[in-house]
């Protein structure tokens, strides 16, 4: 700790701060020096109080304040003999009270023969509490305490002890420096970074810092682990792929993992399992695929060893990279976590996939949040993706050139999905759709953005896009990527490079889909409308995916209120299944009938 107490002084040309008892700056903190202020304060309520009222502040790298601008004073003599506590206790008082000299002088006053008994402690641990080089302090223990400190400490500081009792005077001082402690205590754990409060997510915010969720089985390799692996792995139908889907326990991978190994294809996921939204969702989503036999590895895409052992135990024909830091405006609160998954991650994946043999064909999300400011609608992947609004959209937009690098370079096979606002059940807790749901049932507000003006756009849209359709895109884009051509790190011919938007092409206002929300859950949302803030957000998009159909035979067919509904069905089922069993029974009483218990029918059930 660098700490550094200022003490009004004699000298001062601030009188308000000669009445001040005691000014401090804490530069930062350490515990170790700390502890050893409360030690020295220790000793000081052990020792005569008046011989260490002065020690005691130099103890705690107490500066005269302005000792810089002070005339230079004679220099007070100072003995360095070892300090002693119980000789030091054993001395005799000091003068106080009345018979003490009352008038400040000018003049510097002897040092007490008690106080050089303590110096050489003092020397030894000024320079490091004050850490302020050239500081009277830092320049060397008891020369740096001045004749003057003296004189105002002892006569302007403190005046009323010298008219009490002596008894009277220990305890004013003794308050006195227990207030000091406190103050200093108080001071000490606000200001520690340690404890200081770390930056949190909103409250009821889904969204935390971002680290990997310990769990016992985030440990890999061994025998019966690789088993697990090939296991998963194997494919179960003529011509299937093998595939490694990574992010496998997040909203898109889960469902994607389910469809593929659904009819047949070998599995394998990966997925780190961090803490941006609830851990139990993502380990419910894991659950779910382990029931239909698909193991997800609990590790990091930029784990180098964990993706070599996989492509060592499987030879994976395709990659589904899913794993991915999303949501566009928590990039303002950890912009890092953005640049470590997206952009590091990305690139341990394709330097774990250019060096396996075979090389697998990898396809990959990137985002409709690419197109950034670009206003020709619908947004063709031939439209301008220079001008991202979000670092979200600038790691997905350095995603894409980085797949290109290692296409152009190793002959990898690279697809990019541009998905458009995907919603739909197992969803993420940090979209829109998913905790307007949670606020509108808790009867609290949400907030609605609406366009900021200046724009053509006068209202907030987006092309919300169902997930089986995401999901059929995705498949159809791992059954049409043509085959990497690198081995042994070298390319060996031109490999795929392609992108496709994987939208629903029917952009619908914000406020619309809070319309939708509260048709469904039968509950008036309380809206807050406000200009959209500069977060990230861009004010519409909407697909052009006549490529995607043209080549992945992609169409969309999930409109908002259809998806929606499975949307709310599947949120209340796991939340609330009170009331999804009152809202069937509900149904059922107006001839409705029951549904079923979860309405996607990619349902990772
Ligand atoms: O397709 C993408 O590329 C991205 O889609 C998703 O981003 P967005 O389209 O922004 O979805 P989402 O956050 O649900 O906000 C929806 C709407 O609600 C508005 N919105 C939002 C919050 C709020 O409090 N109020 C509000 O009106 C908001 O202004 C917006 O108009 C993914 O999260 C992202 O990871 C990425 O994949």
């Amino acid at each position: 700790m660098a700490a550094t107490f200022a003490v009004p002084q004699a000298g001062d040309s601030n009188e308000a701060d000669r009445g001040g008892l005691l000014r401090w700056q804490l530069a930062c903190s350490d515990r170790t020096l700390f502890s050893h202020f409360l030690h020295l304060q220790g000793e000081y309520y052990h020792a005569n109080v008046a011989t260490v009222d002065c020690q005691a502040e130099t103890y705690c790298g107490l500066q005269t304040k302005s000792a810089e601008a002070r005339q230079p004073q004679p220099p007070v003599e100072t003995k360095s003999k070892p300090f002693a506590p119980s000789k030091k206790r054993q001395q005799p008082k000091r003068r106080r009270g009345p018979n003490r000299p009352q008038s400040p002088s000018p003049t510097p006053e002897p040092r007490d023969p008690e106080v050089p008994a303590a110096l050489p402690r003092i020397e030894g641990m000024a320079p490091q509490l004050t850490g302020a080089p050239g500081s009277a302090a830092a320049a060397g223990g008891a020369a740096a305490v001045k004749p003057q400190f003296h004189h105002y400490h002892h006569h302007h500081r403190l005046p009323p002890r010298h008219h009490h009792t002596a008894p009277a005077s220990f305890l004013s001082k003794l308050a006195f420096w227990s207030v000091c402690s406190l103050s200093l205590l108080l001071a000490f754990i606000l200001l520690s970074p340690s404890s200081a409060p770390a930056p949190r997510a909103a409250p009821d915010s889904p969204r935390r810092s971002l680290h990997a969720s310990p769990s016992p089985a985030a440990s890999w390799g061994g025998a019966a682990w690789e088993k697990k692996v090939r296991a998963s792995a194997r494919v179960r139908r003529p011509r299937g792929h093998s595939v490694l889907v990574t992010g496998a326990a997040g909203f898109v991978g889960c469902h994607a993992a389910a469809a593929l190994r659904r009819r047949g294809d070998g599995v394998l996921g990966l997925d780190n399992f961090n803490d941006y939204y609830d851990t139990a969702l993502k380990r419910g989503r894991a659950a779910l695929l382990a029931r239909s036999g698909v193991y997800v590895v609990d590790g990091d895409i930029a784990d180098s060893e964990l993706l070599a052992k996989l492509f060592d135990v499987v030879p994976f024909t395709h990659v589904l990279h899913l794993a991915a830091q999303a949501g566009v405006r928590h990039a303002l609160v950890d912009p890092m976590s953005y640049v470590r998954a997206n952009v590091a991650g990305l690139v341990a994946l394709l330097e774990a996939a250019r060096a396996a043999n075979p090389q697998p064909a990898i396809v990959w999300a990137s985002s409709s949040s690419v197109y950034g400011l670009n206003s020709h609608v619908p947004f063709s992947e031939h439209d301008r993706t220079d001008r991202p609004a979000s670092l979200y959209a600038a790691t997905k937009k350095a995603g894409e050139e980085i797949a290109h690098v290692y296409n152009h370079i190793y002959g990898l096979s690279l697809t990019a999905l541009r998905f458009f606002t995907v919603y739909g059940p197992w969803g993420r807790p940090d979209m829109a759709y998913f905790f307007f749901t949670r606020d509108i049932l808790a009867g609290r507000p949400i907030t609605v953005y609406e366009s900021a003006g200046g724009s053509h756009q006068t209202t907030i849209s987006r092309d919300f896009t169902y997930i089986d359709d995401i999901v059929k895109g995705c498949v159809a884009a791992l059954d049409t990527a043509g085959r990497s051509t690198g081995s042994g790190g070298k390319k060996r011919g031109p490999a795929p490079f392609r992108t496709y938007n994987l939208g629903n092409t029917s952009p619908v206002p914000v406020t619309q889909l809070v319309d939708l929300l509260e048709k469904l859950l039968k509950v008036k949302a309380v809206r807050k409308v406000v200009k959209m803030p500069r977060n990230g957000d861009v004010p519409y998009t909407h697909a052009n995916v006549s490529l995607a159909q043209r080549e992945l035979g992609y169409r969309p067919s999930t409109d908002l209120q259809t998806g929606l509904k499975k949307f709310v069905r599947w949120y209340l089922e796991y939340y609330h299944p009170d009331l999804a069993q009152k809202q069937k029974q509900h149904a059922g009483s107006n001839g409705k009938g029951p549904r079923g218990q979860n309405g996607s029918s990619s349902s990772a059930r």
